[in-house]
């Protein structure tokens, strides 16, 4: 059986998009969307998205990670299926409901309100008061921060001389985090503008983490380190990120604004994947 897909990317974090709103796609297990992922011998991506229609939204949108695993939001993908759509559309996740709006920037989404509760990382809420892990070496005093995924969030001098490669995978298994995290790496470069670099869970390094520039951009807006709006610059380019809606006592929700690109379509033969 012939599936057909599409790439897309937003800021060269790419995706391989099944649009089970118009095609015949299978349903996604962790061993397909791994094997789909491979760059050497599947298609090649950092998520594998699944879309489908769905009741109390105008579809559905599964988030899988390289390495197979489920995960809750991606801000990336949720402007690239944004583009795909074409419209204004609400968008069902595992983390809740996103709203995308096509603009003259590019694709503006509603990211949701942002959680500091910890439910999700128990033991971050006490990380300024613990020993911190030995194998973060010199990496401390991080800030936690869930829109829809979790982010650990490092503010550091210089992210570029960072070896987040190597610290990375580290602080993304640490026993801390049962569920693992995004490990985000960032310098602040005056009130407006954030350089970050981002491990991803279940991805690895990856050119832009739209999730990650909301959670480092809150995160960064908490200490007071910068202005409510901002421009969070990544390696594959830029992201703005306004938290300026604060509703009366309570967060207000996060808006990202980005482009979005379709790259090709193509058709592959679901058994040579299973
Ligand atoms: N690339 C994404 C985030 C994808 C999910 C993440 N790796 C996780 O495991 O939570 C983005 O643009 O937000």
């Amino acid at each position: 059986m012939r599936i057909p897909f599409v790439k897309m990317h937003g800021l060269g974090n790419d995706f391989v998009v099944l649009d089970g709103r118009v095609d015949a796609v299978p349903d996604v297990d962790a061993a397909l969307a791994a094997a789909l992922a491979d760059r050497h011998t599947g298609i090649g991506c950092d998520q594998l998205i699944r879309l489908s229609p769905c009741e109390g939204a105008d579809f559905r949108m599964q988030i899988f990670n390289a390495d197979g695993s489920e995960v809750e939001a991606c801000g990336n993908a949720t402007r690239a299926v944004g583009l795909l759509h074409g419209a204004p559309a609400t968008i069902l996740t595992l983390g809740g409901l996103l709203q995308s709006t096509p603009t003259a920037d590019g694709i503006a989404v509603d990211m949701g309100v942002p959680r500091f509760d910890w439910e999700v990382i128990p033991l971050a809420y006490a990380m300024d008061t613990l020993t911190m892990p030995v194998g973060w070496e010199h990496l401390d005093a991080p800030t936690a921060v869930n829109v829809g995924n979790p982010h650990v969030i490092f503010f550091v001098r210089d992210t570029d001389a960072e070896d987040l490669a190597r610290l990375g995978p580290i602080i993304e298994t640490d026993p801390l985090f049962p569920a693992r995290i995004n490990v985000n790496v960032a310098t602040i470069l005056d009130r407006q503008n954030i350089r970050l670099r981002v491990w991803e869970r279940g991805a690895g390094l990856t050119r832009a983490c739209g999730t990650g520039a909301c959670a480092t951009a809150i995160g960064a807006m908490r200490r007071g380190l910068v202005d409510r709006r901002v421009t969070v610059h990544l390696p594959g380019g830029p992201l703005v990120i306004d938290w300026s809606a604060d509703a009366p006592g309570a967060p207000g929700r996060i808006t990202m604004t980005g482009p979005a690109t379709e790259a090709f379509r193509g058709t592959f033969e679901l058994s040579d994947y299973q």
